[in-house]
């Protein structure tokens, strides 16, 4: 390509960047109108509810559907969301806590949701961020459900026992974990790696075939892991990239998972109630009385309706012992009437029924 080609295509990036720039600071006064109107319709003593899930997977999914390319339908998305971030921020900025420490996937899961304008707040553990949102301290949290090779993630289903929270959206994360090391790590004498327990489960075979005689060392998150091994000469990590960048550790070993399509679903906590989008999955929690058939009780409405069940989980209920409860999501916003009467349906059989909240389906 000859200098002329190259200076004339560059005015030309040039004159596009200052349309682009003038139109997204046109959407954003456009955003800012939109706060006013929200304002001014409030009725007596009424709170003002600028996030709207709803409408903002309606945005991305127009996206995807009108992109023509060359960018693909996720990137493009992607640079939606972040417009869409700084638009409400103008609005009202969202505070996200989240299971920290810094670097973590359940932050990524965070960015990629709402994400980067809004003020994040790392926890410490995921009963944390579930109290954070009670006690009103964010507007929202964010805390993973269930990976596909480890399963259902404990600690986030038995906190839905003990608070009242509205489940307002899911998000779901590829994750690749990667052996890292630091400057100072003797990659010839590593003896110890570190990761939380889920990320070691989810490369156990990889470590089995590479690393069969190290100890493998627990630890709170993968970014706790990663802070771990900067200061080590004899150990490495199993995190994932956020965590690598942050505290500048290498990649001694890439995409170490044992299964490639590895994912954790992520959901998002709040006291707000989403309202339908016509693609939209519903989360529940079910006690049924301890007899034969009961799970089976529980099922038929489903199926009798042709709802589709997207997971069930059972969980000790706390309250007696042997007796349990279903975490059940499936595919319908609880405002459907065919929802509606299957959720009657199956309350005069249950001994409790809460739905913890409809949301739309991930779009990114
Ligand atoms: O449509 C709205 O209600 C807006 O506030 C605008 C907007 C947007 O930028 O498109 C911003 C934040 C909301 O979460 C949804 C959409």
């Amino acid at each position: 390509m000859s200098e002329q080609e190259l200076k004339a295509l560059r005015l030309r990036i040039d004159a596009l960047d200052e349309k682009v720039l003038e139109l997204i600071s046109e959407r954003a006064r456009c955003a800012q109108e939109v706060a006013r109107v929200k304002m001014a319709s409030l009725a007596e003593g009424e709170v003002p509810v600028f996030y709207r899930p709803e409408r903002e997977a309606q945005v991305l999914k127009r996206v995807m559907e009108r992109n023509k390319g060359p960018l693909g339908n996720e990137e493009m998305a992607r640079l939606f969301r972040e417009i869409m971030s700084s638009c409400l921020a103008l609005e009202q900025p969202l505070k996200v806590a989240y299971l920290g420490p810094e670097g973590t996937f359940t932050q990524a899961a965070a960015m990629k949701h709402f994400g980067h304008a809004v003020i994040s707040k790392p926890m410490a553990a995921i009963d944390e961020v579930f109290r954070e949102v009670a006690a009103g301290a964010v507007n929202f949290g964010v805390v993973p459900v269930e990976n596909s090779t480890e399963g259902a993630v404990n600690h986030t289903l038995d906190s839905f026992l003990e608070h009242d929270m509205v489940i307002c959206g899911e998000v779901e994360l590829r994750i690749h974990h990667h052996l890292l090391v630091g400057e100072n790590t003797k990659t010839d004498s590593i003896s110890r790696i570190y990761s939380h327990a889920q990320s070691l489960a989810q490369c156990r075979k990889w470590l089995d075939a590479h690393y069969p005689n190290v100890e493998r060392v627990a630890v709170s998150s993968n970014a706790e892991a990663a802070k771990r091994v900067k200061g080590e000469w004899n150990s490495a990590a199993i995190a994932g990239d956020m965590a690598a960048g942050l505290y500048g550790l290498t990649r001694l070993a890439e995409k170490i998972e044992d299964r490639p399509d590895n994912s954790t679903r992520f959901l998002m906590i709040g006291s707000q109630e989403v309202p339908p989008t016509g693609d939209d999955k519903t989360s529940i929690i079910v006690s049924m009385s301890n007899k034969p058939g009961a799970l089976h009780e529980l099922l038929v409405p489903f199926h009798d309706n042709g709802i589709d069940l997207t997971r069930i989980e059972t969980r000790p209920s706390r309250s007696g012992k042997w007796t349990y409860v279903f975490f059940i999501d499936f595919v319908g916003h609880h405002r459907d009437p065919l929802v509606k009467g299957v959720l009657e349906k199956i309350s005069q059989e249950a001994v409790a029924l809460k739905v913890l909240g409809s949301y739309p389906k991930a779009v990114l």
